[in-house]
């Protein structure tokens, strides 16, 4: 495929042993053309998430992308973060204790580089948030035209009619997504519904680690911690695939199939990071919070045999 074809992608990332998984499996795809990562604390802070960024990059042999740091704050400029260090390791990738990457940063802020691609190719940028939605939230902020310049988001958030991760409301990525649910822009939610229903069991890493693949065989080393989690928390000897499933719908779309609706997300009380879709079937007698909002389309069910498949594929080829 030649490069005028490819789909432009920003990975907005928080690595993670998924988001390294993720942003292989995107460098592997024909169908896209990775023109920078951004980063965002979630699985570890910030500052961890540029530093593994880069030596991803490094790993995989592409310097040449961009990485840009996010914000350490949240949307309300909250400094107390949850860092999900349980689920990856205190250094993000399973506790490897990797050397510290030769790259640095690019001088721009994540909400910069992506408010700026975006005005710089109009409609043709597709942004990938595999974290918390914060970088996303403040680039709507910062430029007002963002959302209309942006081709579309495509994020792994939300636990639409199931529990979440966090607590039984809340999935890990939703702060600051009201925001960007409500932006107007053209959005893709890809929530844990979905993403629950791709697992990577013990055998398919037995596959991996057989292979010739580069990149496959790095992920091998790194997923210890990720299979152990699983194990504690949801008694499965597997792994959830949340990130590189996210990817996939960047692209390959038609893998998933989708409802439309306004989504509105819960922002305090019990339920705080509570999802909650709006299908249109009823008119309303009440002004509600939904009405007059922008519909986004949410992922419903996942081919995820297939999607499974080409994860494997895409890495074993690496
Ligand atoms: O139990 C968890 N708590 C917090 N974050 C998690 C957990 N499991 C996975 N992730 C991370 O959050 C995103 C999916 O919600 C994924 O990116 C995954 O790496």
């Amino acid at each position: 495929m030649v490069g005028e074809q490819r789909k432009k992608i920003i990975i907005d990332t928080d690595p993670g042993i998924d988001d390294a998984m993720a942003i292989f499996v995107a460098l592997n795809s024909p169908e896209v053309d990775v023109i920078g990562l951004t980063t965002i604390y979630g699985n570890v802070y910030t500052t961890l998430a540029t530093l593994n960024a880069l030596h991803l990059l490094e790993v995989a042999g592409r310097t040449d992308i961009p990485v840009a740091e996010g914000t350490h704050k949240t949307i309300m400029n909250g400094t107390k973060l949850r860092i999900a260090d349980f689920v990856h390791g205190k250094d993000g990738l399973g506790n490897q204790n990797f050397p510290p990457p030769k790259g640095k940063p690019i001088e721009k802020s994540a909400p910069e580089f992506l408010a700026e691609q975006a005005k710089l190719h109009p409609g043709e940028i597709t942004v990938v948030a595999l974290g918390p939605l914060t970088n996303i939230a403040l680039a709507i902020q910062l430029d007002p035209e963002f959302s209309k310049n942006v081709g579309q988001i495509v994020l792994l958030g939300g636990a639409f009619a199931v529990n979440g991760n966090v607590n039984p409301a809340s999935e890990a990525n939703v702060e600051a997504a009201d925001i960007v649910f409500t932006c107007g822009a053209d959005v893709i939610a890809v929530g844990i519904n979905v993403t629950h229903q791709v697992i990577m069991t013990a055998d398919d890493r037995d596959k991996l680690a057989a292979s010739n693949g580069k990149l496959a065989k790095y992920l091998c080393k790194i997923l210890g911690v990720y299979y152990s989690y699983h194990l504690d928390a949801y008694e499965i000897e597997g792994v959830y695939l949340h990130d590189p499933t996210t990817i996939l719908a960047a692209f390959l779309p038609s893998l998933f199939t989708y409802t439309e609706g306004v989504v509105r997300v819960q922002t305090n009380g019990i339920t705080r990071g509570l999802t909650l879709l709006y299908n249109n079937r009823k008119r309303f007698e009440e002004v509600t919070e939904w009405t007059d909002k922008p519909s986004v389309k949410v992922a419903v069910t996942v081919d995820a045999p297939a999607v499974l498949k080409l994860i494997m594929d895409r890495l074993m080829e690496s």
